[in-house]
């Protein structure tokens, strides 16, 4: 929790202002009993009933004061409070842009919702009501126990009497419930996840019949929830009886020895009822301290899951003296690169070298390593062994930014946010001009679509574009990275879901647009191969062919036999 300070410093006045009314507030609840004391003692035995009008009166002052002190400090908490959150949010947001694939790759995005919305939420209801009110309350009991020994040093012993009660009782509190806390919030990430998750997924859900089975797994998910939070209230109902208890013991205790007191002539009658009404107040500061003890647990599991996030290092970083990268002179290699996501290697020994300018095809089976390997080039992941170099120089030495500002790249599953079409073609060039997002659009064979509808480039394309089809998606994408006038472009078969026609279209465009660029595309169509000034053939991670396609065709039997299977040659007029 204390490393939540760098975070509160920039308010520390507006603390210390919060901080300053809180005494207030605390010293004048405490002082009706003053009042109380000096009626008793001083102006009952005179008889002046003038006196007791200025007491009541002072009483009403009194509680006026502190009223209008406490809703000035509500608010002016509550807004400190939210700006605290705020910072950390954006802090939260902004540091989990920077993480690495591989961070994402093994974490569940609803866990990262729930510590973002809901463990900074809990964060600022313990900075804005329970660390004040622990201040305040802390404040009353000091104010309490100055007030008691001022009257008697005999009050000040009783007073301090309950004091072991209470910390062994907040101590075991405190120790039982804190991993009850602990378990909500890793079950309310768990609940977040799975939501999301299946909620995205609600077309197969239902295409699949499988509404049933995932009610049962949420009903699981649920219950574990259920049965933390009821533990954590079985916990938590401990409090209010220990503290009924508590000052039960303590008032018959006061009435006992304060009485034996006043008898013996060691206190005022006035000072006995006073602390009777101490007694009294100290009834709202301990039935709170189990409630403000739970939301210190809360707060403080919330604080360590979001350090635990803030503290997640990227493992990508640039480099110390890394370089912009501006554009490709001389060649683009790979040398001896493996990779493997865990212990199952990906990619072994990936060696090869391409001009500046030219195409290079990638091509080989479901799962060989394609998207691998030029998510490496992007830098999503880093090699385990070897070098990718862009004009000799290796890209650790490129600076990230300057690499993915300048590399192109058309995922294989485009993801399209919730906007406009407009908003999702100029994601990443948001200077870019109508003109320019047209242009990008035309290239992408998309321009006429937009046009024809009737908001044109304004029309919302729904959450995750769910109201575009899979190919116009997919150009979307291809809009999108065309108009960033990339030195390099990387193409995750592009077209898969078009038709031949758009295809040839596209790639045309796309080669027009490219001229003089280097090119690397994924695909598995005839006339994209052939195109290539060379073909990559991957199987299994490893590189078994590197030619032209008819060097490859004519030597290499896997790929003569991926040709054919494509069913291409037959419509693109053979190999
Ligand atoms: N994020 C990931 N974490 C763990 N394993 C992964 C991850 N992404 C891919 N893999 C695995 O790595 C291997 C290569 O995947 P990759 O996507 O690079 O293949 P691909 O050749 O592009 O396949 P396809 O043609 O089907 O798109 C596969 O076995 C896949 O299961």
């Amino acid at each position: 929790m204390l490393r939540l300070l760098p975070f509160l410093k920039p308010y520390r006045w507006w603390f210390m202002l919060v901080g300053i009314l809180l005494m207030l507030i605390a010293l004048l609840t405490t002082l009706p009993p003053w009042l109380i004391q000096y009626a008793i003692d001083e102006v009952f035995p005179t008889g002046d009933t003038t006196w007791l009008l200025w007491l009541g009166g002072g009483i009403l002052l009194l509680s006026l004061m502190e009223g209008l002190f406490s809703f000035t400090q509500q608010v002016l908490s509550e807004w400190v409070s939210q700006r605290v959150i705020f910072q950390i949010r954006n802090q939260l947001f902004h540091h989990l842009n920077q993480l690495s694939f591989s961070f994402f790759d093994r974490t569940q995005v609803g866990d990262l919702i729930s510590r973002v919305v809901s463990d900074t939420d809990t964060l600022k209801r313990f900075i804005a009501f329970g660390l004040l009110k622990v201040v305040t309350n802390g404040l009353v009991l000091l104010w309490i126990f100055v007030s008691l020994m001022m009257w008697s040093p005999w009050m000040g012993f009783l007073f301090l009497l309950m004091i072991p009660f209470m910390v062994h009782a907040m101590w075991t509190y405190s120790f039982r419930v804190r991993p009850a806390f602990r378990r909500i919030r890793q079950t309310t990430g768990r609940l977040t996840s799975f939501t999301r998750e299946r909620l995205a997924g609600i077309e197969v859900i239902k295409l699949f019949g499988n509404e049933t089975h995932e009610e049962n797994q949420f009903q699981q998910e649920n219950q574990e929830y259920l049965q933390y939070q009821v533990e954590a209230a079985r916990l938590g109902a401990f409090w209010l009886p220990y503290s009924e208890v508590l000052l039960g013991f303590f008032a018959g205790l006061v009435l006992l020895a304060g009485g034996w007191l006043v008898t013996t002539g060691r206190i005022t009658a006035g000072s006995l009822v006073g602390f009777m009404a101490y007694v009294n107040l100290l009834n709202r500061p301990i039935r709170q301290t189990g409630f403000l003890l739970s939301l210190f647990q809360q707060a403080d599991t919330a604080a360590e899951r979001i350090h635990h996030l803030l503290d997640q290092e990227s493992a990508i970083q640039n480099h110390p003296g890394a370089q912009p990268f501006t554009r490709l002179t001389d060649s683009l290699s790979m040398q001896g690169v493996s990779f493997a996501y865990d212990a199952q290697p990906v990619l072994q020994h990936v060696t090869f070298k391409i001009k500046a300018g030219e195409t290079l095809a990638i091509v080989g089976p479901s799962g060989a390593g394609k998207t691998t390997l030029v998510h490496l080039l992007l830098r999503f992941y880093a090699p385990s062994a070897g070098e990718i170099l862009l004009d000799d120089r290796p890209i650790e030495r490129y600076t990230v930014e300057s690499l993915r500002e300048k590399i192109g790249l058309v995922m294989q599953h485009p993801f399209l946010f919730d906007g406009t079409l407009r908003d999702n073609i100029a994601l990443g060039t948001p200077d870019a001009t109508l003109a320019d997002i047209q242009q990008a659009a035309r290239l992408a064979s998309l321009d006429s679509f937009i046009k024809a509808l009737p908001q044109g480039y304004d029309t919302p394309i729904g959450e995750r574009g769910v109201r575009l089809s899979g190919g116009q998606a997919q150009r979307l994408a291809l809009a999108r990275v065309l108009l960033r006038q990339p030195e390099i472009l990387v193409l995750d078969e592009p077209t898969a879901s078009v038709d031949h026609l758009t295809d040839a279209h596209i790639m045309e465009s796309v080669s027009s647009l490219m001229a003089g660029k280097t090119l690397l595309v994924i695909a598995h169509r005839l006339a994209t191969l052939r195109s290539a000034h060379r073909i990559l053939f991957l199987e299994d991670g490893r590189i078994t062919g590197l030619g032209t396609h008819h060097e490859l065709v004519t030597s290499h039997a896997g790929y003569r036999g991926f040709i054919e299977a494509s069913g291409d040659i037959a419509g693109r007029g053979g190999v």
